[in-house]
Formats: structure tokens, sequence, C-alpha cells
């Protein structure tokens, strides 16, 4: 029997799957069949399937599997919980973590709350490049604050990869219509971002306070976006310097919670730093036959819950009072 995990960071849902547990690690195929089934099916579904695999020369490895089985480069909420695992598996608090593009600083902070878990995880790297982000639009190489009436009328967009693509907007309020329209539009074939984009719109509350909601690529809406809110974080101290005060962390509210974010601005925008601090919960442990991950049979799993999902509810209300 082997055990994987059901967790959330921000109540963005994953399923975690560590390959270095396994007699034979699942293949590419394996993993893409495992993530929908799981996404779909399993415990009122998630939003991604997070593989764990060995690193050379960090703690382990992180691979992200969207709901609809896409990859993509990085998971800002899911490496909070993949650092949590690894952490407990090897009784660390502070190591790397290895990613598509970089090897990422981790460590466990302050619990948020009695019973939640917290970890701030770097987000890097940061490209504004337009072949970082695989978006084209009349020839521009960089999209910074600028009016995209294509997208929304009267409305400006910034697009950043942190290192997976993230299309931002600030707004007075946050139209989910529109948001769905133009996250549906741009994760369906296009010209202008031909790999796809998660988009983030923004709301600013006061200052280094934020709302951020995201259409997610290869999921759609998710409750929280942990590079959506770090991208957003970046653009806000970067274009609302009157709203952002660099001492102190900014709370990015979703829907799902609250997360903290750190942002470093440098002169080389590419070179500034992004943190992101949040809880990482585990809702539930999930044993089954390793031949049934193969078969990608999930009719015989043994459910735990941690009871952790309450101490995270009772965080949200102490958010909200
Ligand atoms: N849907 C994203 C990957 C998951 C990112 C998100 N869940 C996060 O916490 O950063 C993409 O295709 O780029």
């Amino acid at each position: 029997m082997v055990k994987i995990l059901k967790v959330h960071g921000s109540e963005n849902k994953f399923f975690i799957l560590d390959q270095t547990i396994l007699e034979q690690p699942l293949n590419d195929t394996e993993l893409k069949n495992l993530a929908v089934n799981l996404c779909q099916n399993i415990l009122n579904g998630a939003d991604g399937l997070l593989v764990v695999e060995t690193s050379e020369n960090c703690l382990g490895k992180m691979r992200v599997i969207n709901a609809d089985g896409s990859e993509a480069k990085m998971c800002g909420n899911g490496l909070r919980t993949v650092s949590r695992y690894l952490s407990e598996k090897y009784q660390l608090n502070e190591f790397q973590v290895e990613t598509e593009e970089s090897n990422l600083h981790v460590k466990r902070a302050s619990d948020f709350y009695e019973n939640v878990p917290a970890f701030s995880v770097e987000i890097s790297p940061i490209s504004f490049n337009k072949n970082d982000l695989s978006f084209s639009y009349h020839g521009l190489d960089e999209m910074i604050d600028e009016p995209v009436d294509e997208f929304i009328s009267n409305t400006k967009f910034s697009a950043v990869a942190v290192p997976n693509p993230h299309l931002i907007s600030f707004v007075p309020e946050i139209n989910q219509e529109d948001l769905k329209a133009l996250g549906s539009k741009l994760n369906a074939s296009n010209d202008y971002f031909p790999e796809g984009v998660n988009v983030s719109f923004c709301k600013i509350l006061d200052t280094n306070k934020l709302f951020v909601q995201t259409f997610e690529r290869g999921v759609g809406f998710t409750n929280a976006c942990g590079t959506g809110m770090s991208a957003t974080s970046l653009l806000f101290a970067m274009l609302h310097s009157d709203k952002f005060d660099p001492t102190k962390n900014i709370s990015v509210y979703n829907p799902g919670g609250m997360v903290m974010t750190q942002i470093n601005l440098n002169s080389t925008k590419e070179l500034s730093q992004i943190r992101l601090i949040g809880n990482a919960t585990f809702t539930h442990e999930i044993e089954l036959a390793e031949s049934d991950l193969h078969q990608n049979k999930l009719d015989n799993l043994k459910v735990n819950s941690t009871g952790e999902e309450l101490a995270y509810q009772e965080f949200v209300k102490s958010i909200n009072n």
C-alpha cells in the first residue's frame, strides 16, 4: 500500500504523490491520467496533482500537473504544501526545492493560526519578456500597465512569468463574468497567449492590502492562485507605489482566505524578489495499492481525515472579523 495526501494552500486544493516511495515511479502518461481522475472524482476534486521526485541538489523536486492534465512550471500554493511534506519527511525547516526552472528557497513560518502550519517560499525566476510568456500583442516585447481593448475596453493589463505566465489587471471592482470570459478566451485557441495564461483581477483594498481572484490556466476559477497573488503583488509594488509600503508584508485576500507576500523591488525589475507566505494544510491521508495508482483505479481507497480543515476554517473566520 502507498499513501497520497490531499492538501491545500488558501483552499487551492491538490493531491501530493511522492514518487520516491514507489517501487516503480509512474510515467508521464500515468501521472497525467491520474491527475485528471483524482481532480475530477476524488474527495470533491482538486485543482492539480503535485508530484514529488528526487533531486540531485535539493531536498526534493516538485512537478505540477493541472486538473486538465497539462503540466505547469510552478505552483506557489502547492510549493508551500510540498515544502511542509518534505520538512516533515526529513525533519528540516529550511531547504531548497527544485522546480522546472529554478531551485527555490523555502522555510517553515510561524503558524497562521492554531493547527494551521505555514511556509514561506521563494517565487522565482521573474520575466516580463514576451518569449518567456509566450504572448504576442502588436509586436510588444513587454506588457506593463498596457491598455488592451481587445481584452476588456478601457482596461490596462500587465503580463509577467514567475515562471508560469500571468496576466494581471487592477480593477475598481472584480467582475467575475469579465474574468471568466477573458480567462476562457485566452486559454482556448487564441493569437495572444497560444500556450494559455493565468488571469488575475486585483482590487486594491488599502495600503499593502489586496483582494485577488484568478482564472487559472488548466483549471478555471480557483479559490486562490499562489503565483497569481505573487505576480500581482509585484505589479502592485511597481505600479501603485502610493499604496505600497516596502517595509511591510502585503496581505493578499482571496476567496479561499489570505496569504502574505513580501516584495523587494530592484531597479532591474527581473531581479526583484518575491516571497509567498501562507498556510500548508493537509486535509486527508489516502492509502491505496501501488498497482491501482499505475492503473488509475481509484475505487478502493482508504481515506483518513486529518481534522486540520476545521482549524483552517477558524483561521478564515478570524481574518474576516
Ligand atoms: N494553473 C497554473 C499552475 C498552478 C498555479 C497555482 N495553483 C499556484 O498556486 O501558483 C499554470 O498552469 O500555470
